[in-house]
């Protein structure tokens, strides 16, 4: 089995630098971050740290830059972003590459797929990690783990070739059975915290504390267990009893990924939680009233953040 010697990553973000600084420890220069010039410039000029920790310099590619195609490539960069991340990583991307996506949702192995006809994306996700970025400072208290698989169940060449560099890497991380269930497990779970965290702007201390909070968020996360019916994945009240213990154990004061976006002014991924959720609803004629309630207010949110930013200072 060929070990894994280079790595190309775009998105250093929350999740990016959380994993990727242990991939850059290992690599070195061999571990790329695809970054156009601004965003270079920006991570230059305030050096990363992780937990406070100032970060060894990262080895930035621009996407105009024609490089070998690398033997993994990570995309972690928001939903909305990855059309985008797409292009600028097409140098990376070659024939044997393998692909692993951490963005939360259940369509961008799918989108990633349709541009690149890829043979090697495999199906992943990460959980239990609750990763706060501000600008280039992350924190987390842990780093969860990353599940990934083979849609077809399968342990192919690429999973194991995978793990070998995690473990080597310190990236914790667990080959999944089913990784279609898990990532449908997964997005079940973010459309009911990322959402209503938002919507109240409330870090997990107080899911942890409010029952009336938790019972909210679990119904909208059994909209989804009702949807997952109809399109085979069969997810059920275990499934969401199993998020209670990973609930528990993150940071008090940590916060979703959709309540920082809202708090940093940015645009959410609204339309791949809830969005999709209602669209299914829809389509298999499901009734869904709070996550079509979750949509219209962060849509809301969204808007009135436009607003301001519009108004002269
Ligand atoms: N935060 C968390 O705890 C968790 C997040 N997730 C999921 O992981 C994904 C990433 O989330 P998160 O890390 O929090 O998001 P962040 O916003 O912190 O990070 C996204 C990063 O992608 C960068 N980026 C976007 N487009 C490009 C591009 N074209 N080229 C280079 N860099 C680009 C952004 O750069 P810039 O800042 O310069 O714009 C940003 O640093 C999401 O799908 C989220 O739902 C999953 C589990 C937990
Ligand atoms: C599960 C959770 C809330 C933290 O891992 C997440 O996936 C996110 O913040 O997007």
């Amino acid at each position: 089995m060929q070990k894994i010697q280079t790595v190309s990553l775009i998105g250093l973000g929350a999740i990016g630098a959380s994993y990727g600084s242990k991939l850059n420890q290992l690599l070195g220069d061999q571990f790329r971050v695809i970054a156009n010039q601004e965003r270079i410039h920006r991570y230059r000029e305030s050096r990363f740290t992780i937990n406070g920790e100032e970060q060894p310099a990262f080895h930035y590619v621009t996407p105009e830059t024609k490089v070998e195609p690398a033997d993994l490539v990570i995309f972690a960069t928001k939903n909305a972003e990855l059309r985008n991340a797409m292009e600028e990583a097409q140098y990376h991307i070659g024939e044997d590459t393998i692909i692993l996506s951490l963005l939360n949702g259940i369509s961008s192995e799918e989108e990633i797929y349709e541009a690149t006809n890829n043979k090697h994306i495999l199906y992943s996700m990460c959980v239990g990690i609750d990763a706060v970025r501000n600008n280039t400072a992350i924190r987390y208290s842990s780093l969860g783990k990353i599940c990934y698989g083979e849609r077809d169940k399968s342990v192919s060449e690429d999973v194991l070739r995978v793990k070998e560099l995690f473990d080597t890497a310190g990236v914790p991380c667990e080959i999944s059975e089913d990784i279609w269930h898990t990532l449908w497990a997964k997005f079940m779970f973010n459309v009911g915290i990322n959402q209503t965290s938002a919507v109240l702007k409330a870090p997990y201390d107080y899911f942890q504390n409010i029952p009336a909070l938790h019972e909210w968020m679990e119904s909208a996360m059994y909209e989804v267990v009702r949807i997952s019916e109809h399109v085979g994945v069969h997810l059920t009240e275990e499934d969401v009893k199993q998020y209670r213990p990973i609930l528990q154990k993150l940071s008090p004061d940590g916060q979703t990924s959709m309540l920082q976006d809202i708090l940093a002014g940015r645009k959410t991924e609204v339309e791949y939680f809830a969005g999709k959720v209602c669209e299914l609803g829809q389509k298999y004629n499901i009734p869904t009233p709070v996550n079509d309630q979750l949509y219209k207010i962060i849509h809301i949110l969204e808007e009135m953040e436009k607003h301001k930013q519009s108004q002269p200072v």
